[in-house]
C-alpha cells in the first residue's frame, strides 16, 4: 500500500516510519511512502510557501500554487488515490475508517498543513478532510502518521502472523480486555486465575465480560444497540458487580 504526503516537513514524516513494524513492512516492499514537498514548487526565489491573509488577522496562510502543484505531483505518483486534508474541523477518523482504507489499492494522499492553515482554494483539489480530534496542532504530520499507522495494521502482512488488527477492541467493536503476561504474581497482584485454567471457553466468556464491561465504564456509547443473549446475561452480570 502507498502512502503519499504532502508535506512541508518530509524529515518528520520519514524518521517516523523508519521505526519498528513500519519500517519493516516499507523494507519488505508491502508498503511504501513518499514525500511531496509544497516548497520545490514555489514561484519565487525565497521558495515561500505562505503569506498573510487577505483581510488582516494573525499569522500565514498556505499558498494556494505550491501546495496545488505538489498535489498534481502526488496524484501523479497515486493515480485515483484519495487527497486527505489533515484539519481540526474534518470528519473525525475513526477503526473503522482504518480498515476501509486499507483496502485501498490506489494508496492514499495525506495533505498536510501548517501556520494558520490552507487557502481555501486549495479545498478543490481535496477529496476529504480528516481529523483525529478536537484540537488544533503545529502542524498536520502528526495527524497524518497516526492513520497512517492505523491503516496500515490492516495491511496484509504488516502485523505478522501473531496477531491481527480484526481482533482489537475497536475492531470488535468494544474496548480492550485486560491481558497478562508472566509473571503470576507482581507486587501482589496476580494474574486471574480463569486465564491460567486453560479452558478456552471460560477464557472466552471472562474476555467478552470484561470487554464489556470497560467499555459499559468508560464508554457506553459504544455498546451494540442489539446485544446477543450471552452479552445481554453478561451485562446484566456486570450491572450486578459493578
Ligand atoms: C487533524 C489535524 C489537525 C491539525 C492540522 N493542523 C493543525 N491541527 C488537528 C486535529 N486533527
Amino acid at each position: 500500500m502507498k502512502f503519499i504526503f504532502v508535506t512541508l516537513f518530509p524529515e518528520q514524516i520519514e524518521a517516523a516510519a523508519d521505526h519498528s513494524m513500519l519500517k519493516r513492512a516499507m523494507d519488505t516492499g508491502i508498503l511504501q511512502m513518499e514525500c511531496v514537498n509544497p516548497r520545490d514548487f514555489s514561484l519565487n526565489r525565497h521558495h515561500s510557501v505562505d503569506d498573510a491573509p487577505f483581510g488582516g488577522g494573525v499569522g500565514m496562510v498556505l499558498k494556494p500554487e505550491p501546495v496545488v502543484e505538489a498535489i498534481r505531483v502526488a496524484r501523479a505518483k497515486a493515480p485515483g488515490a484519495p487527497v486527505i486534508a489533515m484539519s481540526p474541523g474534518g470528519c473525525t477518523f475513526k477503526q473503522l475508517l482504518a480498515e476501509e482504507w486499507a483496502k485501498n489499492e490506489k494508496g492514499l494522499i495525506f495533505l498536510c498543513g501548517h501556520y494558520e492553515g490552507f487557502d481555501e482554494r486549495i479545498y478543490h483539489w481535496v477529496d476529504l478532510k480528516i481529523s483525529i480530534g478536537d484540537f488544533v496542532l503545529t502542524g498536520g504530520e502528526l495527524p497524518a502518521l497516526m492513520i497512517m499507522d492505523a491503516v496500515s495494521r490492516f495491511v496484509p502482512g504488516v502485523l505478522g502472523k501473531l496477531a491481527s488488527a480484526e481482533e482489537d477492541s475497536f475492531s470488535s467493536g468494544l474496548l480492550e480486555y485486560p491481558q497478562y503476561t508472566r509473571p503470576v504474581v507482581f507486587e501482589g497482584m496476580e494474574v486471574p486465575e480463569v486465564l491460567r485454567s486453560g479452558n478456552h471457553k471460560l477464557i472466552a466468556r471472562w474476555r467478552r465480560k470484561q470487554a464489556l464491561k470497560v467499555t459499559y465504564l468508560l464508554r457506553p456509547d459504544m455498546l451494540p444497540e442489539e446485544l446477543d443473549k450471552q452479552d445481554k446475561k453478561l451485562l446484566e452480570e456486570i450491572k450486578d458487580e459493578v
